[in-house]
């Protein structure tokens, strides 16, 4: 009672909630599809900060500004809460899940993998990844067809994440029955089905209530681990012997550092922390973050974006324009680092449509010592999930904000937002590390498909589903017509 006392000395307010469930009751009928509305709801009901149990644990929704900017900002709230510990089987005590002490020194050594140089050679891999995918798409561009484009962009997303946090084709897009691409697939929408599902949650419920599952869970976990721990093995040698050749012989080109595109990979097996190299064991669980955090999001950006696109003929024909002018009428050319530098109104396009439909809808956290946040005296163990996706559409903030204006970040206003009204990579010190990296590849990947295509208002609208990422329940539906210019 006293943490309830608490929370609601600081002014929260929330449901009525029972003995022993608190208000766990509330979610009984509710499903993934529903629980955004249920969290609308709460905010009309009880104010943007709700307080809210599930039996033993205890806590408070925000969708406020001013309380996000609090928790954000502060170097005593960066510890996860206890959702997150269901994807620890894969990604081991990575960049995303690690806190304290190791979370602060991965952090340090892992923030000059995505230099801007390192991220230059990247747009390459960008640029011939989203190649395969328009050339793939012409077979269904007949105007008339129904195009999902969540699977289509995950398997361009993963053979990106793979080439550059690897540096192996995995070929995804050609071979999706290739064993690591359905691994990869397969655990991720495991990790979505137990995200929503209690019984599922933990692995002690889990191997008691659905054994077989997670007999297959583990199998396709641990298919994944042999996989990166090979390529790791393999890229040690070869970095070792690359080495071992330039000193032997200084004056000749270093294959690993000048002519072979650097891996994300590549620059975790040259660095040490106190002196000490990383073992294979520490890169595979950054590896295997890059591997989660870095496709699922950006397909679901890539996916709604053009979704976006499609059902606003306006804006998607100012786009083009733009990309016209940018980068010319040969729809061969590749692109760089400087002209999706000036794709100025794509930029704003992409960032609008991650304020209506952000990848990462909500953040968690649990807080672990009693601290001030917003003036407010939050008691330790408080869990505290970020609203991101209501927040970003708090009219106060963003006036009409159901409306896709891109407009809103143009430079001439863009400065009027309020930065942590809009989270779509978090913010502060535990924001998303690939937030430029992620930028690049859905810029390259969204002029790629409209130098090519026009994109078409078909399909049921999305009805939007927070499954550790947002989804759609509906698909994430367009047409597409070969563009004529
Ligand atoms: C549009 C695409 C992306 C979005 C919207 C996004 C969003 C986010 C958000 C909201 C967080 C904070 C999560 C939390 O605190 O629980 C985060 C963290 C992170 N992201 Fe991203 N992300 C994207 C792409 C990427 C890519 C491409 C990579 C890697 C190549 C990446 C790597 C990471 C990592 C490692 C973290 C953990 C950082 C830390 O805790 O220090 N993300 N991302």
């Amino acid at each position: 009672r006293k943490p309830y006392r608490m929370l609601e000395a600081a002014g929260m307010r929330g449901p009525k909630k029972l003995p022993l469930i608190a208000n766990a009751g509330l979610l009984i009928g509710e499903s993934a599809a529903t629980m955004m509305d249920v969290e609308f709801k709460l905010i009309e009901q009880f104010g943007r900060n709700v307080r809210f149990g599930i039996f033993h644990e205890f806590g408070f929704l925000t969708a406020d500004a001013r309380m996000i900017e609090a928790i954000l900002s502060s170097q005593q709230t960066i510890s996860k809460n206890s959702l997150y510990t269901l994807l620890q089987g894969w990604l081991g005590n990575g960049l995303l899940l690690s806190t304290g002490k190791k979370w602060f020194r991965r952090r340090k050594i892992i923030t000059p993998t995505f230099h801007f140089k390192i991220l230059e050679q990247f747009v390459e891999v960008f640029d011939q990844q989203s190649a395969v995918m328009v050339e793939q798409l012409y077979a269904q561009a007949d105007g008339a067809t129904v195009i999902n484009m969540f699977p289509v962009a995950c398997l361009t997303a993963l053979d990106i994440i793979a080439e550059t946090s690897m540096g192996v084709k995995i070929n995804a897009q050609r071979s999706p029955e290739f064993p690591y691409v359905q691994s990869v697939k397969i655990v991720s929408n495991m990790m979505a089905e137990r995200f929503m599902n209690p019984l599922q949650r933990f692995d002690c419920t889990m191997r008691v209530f659905y054994p077989k599952l997670f007999a297959t869970l583990n199998h396709h976990i641990k298919s994944m681990h042999d996989f990166t721990d090979k390529v790791i093995r393999e890229r040690r040698e070869t970095l070792t012997s690359s080495l071992n050749r330039s000193s032997a012989h200084p004056d000749a080109d270093d294959d690993v550092g000048s002519k072979r595109k650097l891996a994300l990979l590549d620059v975790l097996l040259q660095s040490s922390i106190d002196g000490q190299p990383l073992s294979n064991e520490d890169i595979r669980e950054e590896v295997d973050t890059f591997m989660f955090e870095g496709h699922d999001t950006t397909t679901s950006a890539i996916a709604y974006t053009l979704y976006l696109l499609a059902r606003h003929e306006r804006v998607q024909q100012l786009a083009f324009e733009e990309i016209k002018a940018v980068i010319g009428t040969d729809k061969s050319r590749p692109v760089d680092m400087r002209l999706l530098g000036e794709l100025k109104y794509l930029e704003c396009v992409i960032k609008e449509s991650l304020r209506l439909y952000p990848p990462v809808p909500n953040i968690g956290r649990k807080i672990t010592e009693d601290v001030v946040l917003d003036g407010k005296l939050i008691p330790a163990n408080t869990n505290v999930t970020l609203l991101t996706y209501q927040a970003q559409r708090d009219p106060k903030y963003f006036p009409d904000p159901e409306a896709f204006k891109p407009e809103r970040f143009s430079p001439d206003y863009e400065g009027n937002i309020d930065v942590f009204a809009y989270t779509p990579f978090s913010a502060g010190p535990r924001n998303c590390i690939g937030q430029k990296f992620a930028m690049l590849e859905v810029k390259s990947t969204l002029s790629k498909m409209l130098r090519h295509f026009e994109l078409l208002p078909l399909g049921k609208p999305v009805q939007p589903i927070m499954n550790l990422i947002l989804r759609s329940t509906t698909g994430i539906n367009v047409g597409l017509k070969p563009r004529v210019y």
